[in-house]
């Protein structure tokens, strides 16, 4: 039984063309003309119960249209969608009951108000009694360490206690499933890790579904064992965090220390030379050439210590969209 079931999802918004100058406008004005942005074009995937899955994809991907499209807030072009077994464009109550949406660069709380008012309006909204209201921000309270910043008007909280209040604000009727875009935008590191802490927590306690988007890749490694990779509205990578490194990351990084110091010219016979600091040397090794060089390393010159390591995720999507190793 899935949570989440995606299948040949599209999403094109027409976008009106208009040429440069006066005439353009003109003719714009009388007689307008459109392309269409493929968005997102097919693409299909299954979440299951309590998953945490991270959604990755580079600026204009397709993420933010496909949480939105799984929310319900706009209509795919073609393709099916079912969340916690509803259709989410139809926007039934059920559905709504079930799900949340957060949005990092967005904001629910009423900025003149103090969080705790907001909060009664989603209660009354959700029909929550006074004492489950009361029940639920205390424990959600607890669980961000929020404390008398919820009687604080919205505007005197810093980024990180505005961001912990609109988890709450979101959180408040129970959602079984989350879609989370850039929940821990512009944070702090401490914000991130309060932010990532209780979304394990919360995932855990109400064995919540996660769908996540995050440019920070801590998020991701921190939170989900599963991942999307998303590039040009295309699927095209679904699996785990550590299957994406070995498929997609056609080298490792071999870390050298050495009783003194060598040229970088001398270093690039052995690889490509990510940096070199005196005797603190880091070099790019391709998969396939990682044990013949090692053993050259260790001939040829005077190793103190020698560390091989996956690089760090970020650098192979980086490397991967930079290379346009994908279709
Ligand atoms: N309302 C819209 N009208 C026209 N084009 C749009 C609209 N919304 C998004 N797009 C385009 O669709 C593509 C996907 O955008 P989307 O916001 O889904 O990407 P994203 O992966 O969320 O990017 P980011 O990481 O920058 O938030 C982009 O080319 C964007 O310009």
């Amino acid at each position: 039984m899935t949570k989440i079931t995606v299948d040949n999802l599209s999403k094109a918004y027409p976008v009106a063309v208009k040429a440069a100058g006066m005439a353009g406008t003109l003719r714009h004005f009388f007689q307008r003309t459109y392309r269409l942005v493929e968005a997102v074009k097919q693409i299909s995937f299954q979440v299951y119960p309590g998953e945490v899955v991270g959604f990755l994809g580079p600026n204009g991907a397709g993420k933010t249209t496909t949480l939105k499209m799984l929310t319900g807030l706009i209509h795919p072009s073609s393709g099916q969608v079912n969340v916690a077994g509803h259709v989410p464009f139809q926007r039934d109550a059920a559905f709504l009951r079930q799900i949340t949406l957060v949005m990092g660069q967005k904001q629910q709380l009423l900025w003149d108000l103090p969080a705790l008012d907001s909060l009664r309006i989603n209660a009354a909204i959700y029909g929550l009694s006074a004492k489950e209201f009361h029940y639920r921000v205390h424990e959600l309270a607890e669980m961000l360490s929020l404390r008398e910043q919820l009687n604080q008007p919205v505007r005197k909280l810093s980024l990180g206690e505005r961001m912990k209040a609109e988890m709450l604000a979101a959180l408040l009727h129970r959602p079984q499933v989350l879609f989370l875009d850039e929940p821990t935008l512009g944070l702090d590191v401490n914000a991130q890790v309060a932010v990532r802490n209780f979304l394990l927590e919360y995932n855990r306690r109400y064995q919540a579904t996660v769908l996540l988007t995050s440019h920070y890749m801590a998020d991701i490694t921190a939170l989900c064992r599963r991942v999307l990779l998303i590039h040009r509205g295309q699927l095209i990578y679904d699996g785990s965090l550590e299957g994406l490194l070995s498929r997609f990351a056609p080298y490792r990084e071999v870390k050298l220390d050495l009783e003194s110091p060598v040229e970088a010219e001398h270093l690039r016979a052995y690889g490509e030379v990510e940096s070199l600091q005196g005797c603190t040397a880091s070099l790019i090794v391709r998969r396939e050439a990682l044990t013949q060089t090692v053993s050259r390393l260790l001939a040829d010159l005077a190793v103190q210590d020698l560390r091989v390591t996956d690089p760090p995720i970020e650098e192979v999507i980086g490397r991967v969209f930079q290379a346009g190793t994908v279709a």
